[in-house]
């Protein structure tokens, strides 16, 4: 809202702007002289000029959300109600929400023992960046369906956010700075889960995988299990912005049961080749990724026959969007091998040692994906509380209905259920090699992720019931609770099925079953 000086006015002096030649309307104490905006409002002329000349600020913050006003509105303030404060808390970048639950409860001035100053410089750095470089535009290219470009991706390297979304680790000294000056020797998993959190708040689920979801998972293996070469020249490339990646494993007919797959990797006859033919399907910014991290079968049946192959989009290779029930904003794909010649040295680990890549991997993504799944509940709740305090529905709030108050009771409680177990385990991570990780915490994860893709779907259900047919709209009011109906599933799907990652967690466990009896 302006900072300069603005003309007082008398509300006598708005209510004899009250027609379709002179329109004025107050806002919050501030005056919008809308004439000119009349023909452009996309609600219509007659809504406003049949309130024109008053004060409108229920009846527009009934109809539009916040950024409305921050988009179209400044241009045609003309002045303040004289002796009349703005009473509408204004969302600034960078700014921490003071909604009950918005934040989790260390950013709202509840104690933790995990984190300390250094997240906190973090957290601002990082959310002041997304507010003003990433959000303004990401609403309309999620809704075009348009892949975030090189320029965001760019930006997101010049800060360093690419780096810290691979976690702690010698990679992070490859990138100029780090958000928030933190030092590459203070940043842990809690930073790391920060930079997640940012993304996913932005409340476009597509749009925030089409930023680097699939470097989160198709660059470690390289970090970890690349060759020199690879390191020093495509791993700094890719965390500067200026090259994408993304990871290809699953198939047509192989998702959880990796150990099927049935893409093929055959060794020319002078031994400095593969041939790779066959199809990934699902392949999260596979529509724009220079890079494959790729599973391919160089052996026999079952995982023991899996190898992880780097492949560069070259002769062969070829990418087709997948229509999801998201936006194309993720760059989802089906990535098809024809005749690929790939260079052995391109092997990612040991040949027919691809599982263990694999493996090494997956209980970082499902915690990731708890992570950011968390965070987009929480906006959720927080669009829902904000909703049902300003709607007016049987001549009083909705919040005023006990039903809402269960639902958001419901809402908050397993949302801070999740993220109570989330923060020990990231906690747990802080202080275990990624070995021991592997050892003791795959289980944990795996049922982690189940319960918390069971909470996105219930915390779903809830806010479409609060928001009613706004949440079935992709702009306006719902928007957030529209596009978390419309996207959720995908966290009870994508890196594990809910089903596999419940299995999964038991079958850990019965691995150090003692030899007890009842
Ligand atoms: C500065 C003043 C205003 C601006 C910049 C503005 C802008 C907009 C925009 C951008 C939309 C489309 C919302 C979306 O789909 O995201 C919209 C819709 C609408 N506006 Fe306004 N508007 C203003 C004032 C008003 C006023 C005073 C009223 C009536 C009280 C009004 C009534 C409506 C209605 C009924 C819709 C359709 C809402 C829906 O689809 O649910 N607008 N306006």
């Amino acid at each position: 809202m302006p900072t300069k000086t603005l003309r007082q006015l008398s509300r006598d002096d708005v209510k004899a702007h009250n027609t379709e030649k002179s329109c004025w309307i107050i806002i919050d104490s501030y005056v919008y002289d809308v004439t000119n905006f009349l023909d452009l409002h996309p609600g219509g002329v007659g809504v406003i000029t049949e309130v024109a000349g008053k004060d409108v600020t229920e009846a527009f913050y009934g109809l539009h959300r916040q950024e409305v006003l921050h988009k179209f509105g400044p241009k045609y303030i003309i002045g303040q109600i004289s002796g009349e404060q703005q009473r509408i808390e204004q969302q600034s970048p960078g700014s921490l929400s003071t909604v009950p639950y918005a934040e989790a409860g260390w950013w709202q001035q509840k104690p933790v023992p995990f984190l300390n100053e250094s997240h906190h410089r973090f957290r601002a750095a990082l959310r002041k960046f997304y507010d003003e470089e990433i959000m303004p535009d990401s609403v309309s290219m999620e809704n075009m369906g348009e892949v975030p470009g090189s320029d965001i991706y760019m930006k997101m390297g010049e800060i360093g956010v690419l780096a810290c979304r691979l976690g702690p680790g010698p990679h992070l000294k490859l990138v100029p700075r780090l958000p928030g000056g933190i030092k590459p020797e203070e940043f842990d998993y809690f930073h790391e889960s920060i930079a997640h959190e940012e993304t996913t708040r932005l409340g476009i689920y597509c749009f925030a995988e089409g930023l680097a979801s699939g470097m989160v998972i198709g660059l470690p293996p390289v970090l970890v299990f690349g060759s020199k070469q690879m390191k020093e020249t495509i791993v700094p490339d890719v965390l500067a912005g200026k090259k994408t990646i993304c990871l290809a494993i699953s198939e047509p007919t192989v998702g959880s049961d990796v150990a099927q797959l049935a893409c093929t990797a055959v060794k020319t006859p002078d031994g400095k080749h593969y041939i790779v033919n066959g199809v990934k399907k699902w392949i999260t910014n596979g529509t724009f990724s220079n890079y494959f991290t790729t599973a391919v079968r160089t052996g026999g049946p079952g995982m023991g026959g899996i190898s992880m192959l780097l492949i560069p989009r070259c002769e062969g290779v070829s990418t087709k969007p997948i229509k999801t029930s998201g936006s194309p904003s993720a760059g989802t794909a089906y990535v098809i091998f024809e005749n690929v010649k790939v260079p052995v040295e391109n092997l990612l680990g040991k040949e027919n040692g691809g599982f263990q890549v694999i493996m090494a991997n997956f209980n970082h993504e499902r915690w990731s994906m708890v992570v950011g799944a968390t965070r987009a509940a929480r906006l959720v709740t927080e669009e829902c509380f904000k909703w049902a305090n300003q709607r007016m529905v049987f001549g009083k709030k909705l919040i005023e209905q006990p039903v809402i108050r269960f639902k958001l009771g419901s809402m908050v409680a397993q949302i801070e259920s999740i993220q109570g177990w989330l923060d020990t385990t990231t906690y747990q991570m802080t202080k275990m090699t990624y070995k021991e990780q592997s050892q003791h915490l795959a289980g944990p994860i795996a049922l982690l992720k189940f319960q918390c893709t069971r909470m996105t779907q219930s915390v779903s259900d809830s806010a479409v019931q609060i928001f009613g047919g706004r949440a079935l709209t992709k702009t306006g009011m719902g928007r957030v609770v529209e596009s978390f109906q419309r996207t959720n599933k995908f966290g009870a799907i994508l890196g594990g099925a809910e089903e596999v990652m419940a299995d999964l967690g038991i079958r850990q466990a019965m691995r150090n079953f003692p030899e007890a009896r009842l």
